[in-house]
């Protein structure tokens, strides 16, 4: 250590406290990269810019949407990292050094000699606060103030000095910290991480105890408890750091806070259980500190997955990952050439581009909107939001009257309507179109398309576990038809109940449905729309009537007749039941396989002579009605755990978006070493500590866990320590959390700005 210390401070200084003079290698003074005593040969410290203290506690602040926390406030931010102050205060008690920052070389022949001798000091135990104090008078040197001393010490431990390398240190005040330090430091250093435990072992039993070799997730082996100045001296080659007394009356901005080790930057992502809890009065704006973490599923949720599995608590099940991708990939689908050239569609039609048919070329006329129609999906040219196009081949706008019609439609907002977004002509496709743009839906399908089309038979053999009686049971038999076996009468109602709510809705917009019918419904996982709202309304509009409302009421009645006739097919699953000589029928068929209630409910609808209303379908709807409020609400408990597990992951993607940026970046503003020199050096070791660690015997440690535990510790500025190890294993940087933090704003604003 001498030897490297002489090497690295020429003689005439060498008396002189290098903390307070520039040292050759041309670090300023005032920086902290100063402190860390980086050997000569490790060759990729080239220190271009240094920065002054850092804010270690700069709020968190939006940078091009990338920074920080989702919607996590500055006092959030401060209180996360006075949680982790804190914390590692509590653990360290017996551990009272304290020190601005710290760095571990080993002598310049790269003996492992410090690092053994920290090793030998592990017995030492807990000093008290009193002792350090006698034993810092007994130093009587002078107490400077260090501007880049860190902040956030608790000023009750802050006299012991940290022991940094070489042999035994003269003051047995440093040995606890020693003692900490060497119980975590890696043996094999970068390259070597000797970890016996996983930190995901925590996840499962409680926590373990640290692994050798790395900063612990528990306890920081870092005194956490910095003063605002410190004094350092060299002692034989080792280098000590003391606090000055000022320091002590630095008193940290979270003393007030005490929580358990669960830091937000704690193995939080992943489940482990580690909410923030408070032991004594805490304001409770602090308590936001606990925002980071993600708490693991609500009991509640668990309860409602088919199989609980350790994934499930950390990841998205499987079946809503695969609906979702199957979404994604439908409404990323284009047309291949063949594709293209059958279908001939134009470029762009008015806003919209990339069209993709949502039906075969040729469609054969809807008995009631007599035009032939095509429906698309088409990409809107400015926002890039993707549409349903519903195009009315060779149509011939009359008159603009019916655009009175057309803006009440848009302005009809319900979950069970397809909304019209809007309605223009074109010659785009080579004739006279309307086309009405609406919501799009990706994966959808017709009532009829789901319902009501023939399951295919192998050789007139059905298969008797189909249906939902016994199998082989004569009921079974009795209760398929050509297109599958009977409903199960909830699936009816909750076709029922999303009908009747979008046609109430209409309704009481003073509008009527008018096509309703197995077509003109489309059906997206469980929910059930009108899809074809406004068609009728334009086709069948008469530019000489005096009101185009006029006969809107008249309208409705058939519109709930339509439903009649659609609930009636439904529980029949067959279309010709609705023929008017089978109507009679069909309902003695629905009254041997449903409920009264079922059977009222269409036969309330079939009765003409009477005005009816939907609101009248409600006590027929009755308590079902509370069934499926109570599946919605379950599948909303289910789906806001998903939301709080992938909030997470955006959080640690936009982090790795930031380091990835600066990592490894071959060239800024004609520099190619900005990104292995300065700030950016710690986070290239930061980097190499996340993914590149490695076993003792050389094979690569990979654990998930210990990835999302440092970023999230980086992302709440945590003032525990981490210690990075050069490439060379020459030296060793202890640095905090929230010091890696700072470097990864400031590079990051300086690509930014570079970039705007
Ligand atoms: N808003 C929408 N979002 C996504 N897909 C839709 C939407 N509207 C309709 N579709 C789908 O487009 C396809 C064609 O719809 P369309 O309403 O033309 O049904 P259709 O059975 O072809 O009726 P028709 O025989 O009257 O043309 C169907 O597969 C339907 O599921």
């Amino acid at each position: 250590m001498s030897t490297f210390l002489n090497n690295f401070f020429p003689a005439d200084t060498a008396a002189m406290d290098p903390i307070f003079f520039s040292p050759t290698n041309g670090i300023p003074s005032e920086s902290k990269l100063a402190t860390y005593m980086v050997t000569p040969q490790s060759p990729e410290f080239i220190p271009a810019r240094i920065n002054s203290s850092p804010n270690f506690y700069a709020p968190y602040h939006m940078n091009n949407g990338l920074n920080g926390v989702n919607g996590l406030t500055a006092a959030a931010a401060a209180a996360a990292a006075a949680a982790a102050a804190t914390v590692a205060a509590t653990q360290s008690t017996s551990s009272v050094a304290a020190a601005a920052s710290v760095s571990i070389s080993k002598t310049v022949n790269g003996s492992n000699s410090s690092i053994l001798s920290m090793q030998k000091t592990t017995s030492v135990s807990t000093v008290s606060q009193q002792q350090q104090q006698q034993q810092q008078q007994q130093q009587q040197q002078p107490q400077k103030q260090q501007s880049q001393a860190t902040t956030g010490g608790s000023g009750t431990n802050s006299s012991a000095p940290i022991a940094i390398s070489g042999s035994a240190p003269p003051n047995p005040a440093a040995a606890p910290f020693v003692s900490s330090m060497s119980q975590q430091t890696p043996l094999k250093a970068r390259n070597a991480m000797m970890r016996q435990d996983s930190p995901t072992a925590a996840l499962i039993g409680g926590e373990k105890s640290p692994p050798h070799g790395m900063t612990p997730h528990g306890a920081s082996p870092i005194p956490t408890t910095l003063p605002a100045s410190v004094h350092q001296e060299n002692v034989g080659g080792t280098i000590y750091f003391y606090p000055t007394g000022n320091g002590a009356n630095n008193q940290p901005v979270v003393n007030s806070v005490v929580v358990d080790a669960a830091h937000p930057a704690h193995p939080a992502h992943h489940g482990v259980v580690n909410a923030v809890a408070p032991l004594s009065a805490v304001p409770p704006q602090l308590m936001y500190a606990g925002g980071h973490v993600y708490p693991g599923p609500a009991s509640n949720v668990i309860a409602m997955q088919p199989k609980t599995q350790l994934e499930s608590a950390f990841f998205m099940p499987d079946e809503l990952r695969s609906d979702l991708l199957a979404r994604n990939e439908i409404s990323n689908l284009i047309m291949d050439a063949a594709e293209a050239a059958q279908h001939a569609l134009p470029l762009e039609v008015d806003n919209y581009h990339a069209l993709y048919p949502l039906e075969p070329p040729v469609q054969p006329m809807h008995t009631k909107l007599t035009l032939p129609a095509s429906t698309y999906r088409a990409t809107h040219n400015s926002t890039g939001f993707k549409y349903c196009l519903r195009r009315l081949h060779g149509f011939r706008l009359q008159s603009t009257k019916c655009m009175t019609l057309v803006e009440m439609w848009k302005k009809l907002q319900h979950t069970n309507v397809v909304q019209l977004r809007e309605v223009f002509t074109t010659k785009a496709f080579g004739d006279n179109s309307l086309v009405l743009v609406y919501d799009y839906y990706p994966g959808s399908q017709t009532l009829l398309a789901k319902y009501f089309t023939p399951t295919p038979d192998t050789n007139g053999y059905t298969d008797p576990f189909q249906g939902e009686a016994r199998p082989f049971s004569h009921k079974s038999n009795l209760q398929r038809t050509n297109n599958g076996p009977l409903l199960p009468e909830s699936t009816i109602w909750s076709i029922i109940m999303q009908l009747t709510a979008g046609l109430r809705a209409i309704h009481q917009a003073g509008l009527a449905c008018k096509i309703l019918d197995p077509t003109k419904i489309i059906v997206t996982g469980k929910r059930v729309r009108f899809s074809s709202c406004c068609v009728s309304d334009i086709t069948q509009f008469d530019p000489n009537a005096a009101n185009p409302l006029a006969l809107v009421n008249m309208h409705q009645q058939d519109d709930l007749t339509a439903l009649g006739r659609l609930v009636l097919a439904l529980a029949c699953r067959c279309l010709q039941s609705v023929q008017r000589d089978n109507v009679q029928s069909s309902i003695d068929m629905v009254t041997r396989n449903y409920s009264t209630d079922l059977r009222n409910f269409i036969v309330y609808l079939f009765t003409t002579n009477n005005r009816r209303t939907v609101t009248d379908l409600m006590p027929m709807i009755g308590a079902r009605f509370y069934t499926q409020l109570d599946a919605l609400q379950a599948q909303v408990d289910m789906q806001d755990d998903e939301l709080a597990k992938e909030m997470e992951n955006g959080r640690l993607y936009r982090i790795l978006v930031k380091l990835n940026s600066i990592n490894e970046r071959p060239d800024f503003n004609l520099d190619c070493t900005w990104s292995e020199t300065g700030d950016r050096y710690m986070l290239k070791l930061f980097r190499d500590f996340l993914f590149h660690s490695v076993t003792e015997d050389g094979r690569p440690w990979l654990d998930h866990a210990h990835i999302v535990q440092c970023l999230n510790k980086l992302d709440a500025g945590s003032i525990e320590r981490v210690q990075l190890m050069s490439r060379d294993e020459q030296s060793v940087l202890i640095v905090s959390y929230a010091e890696l933090k700072n470097c990864l704003e400031n590079a990051f604003s300086e690509l930014m700005s570079a970039a705007n």
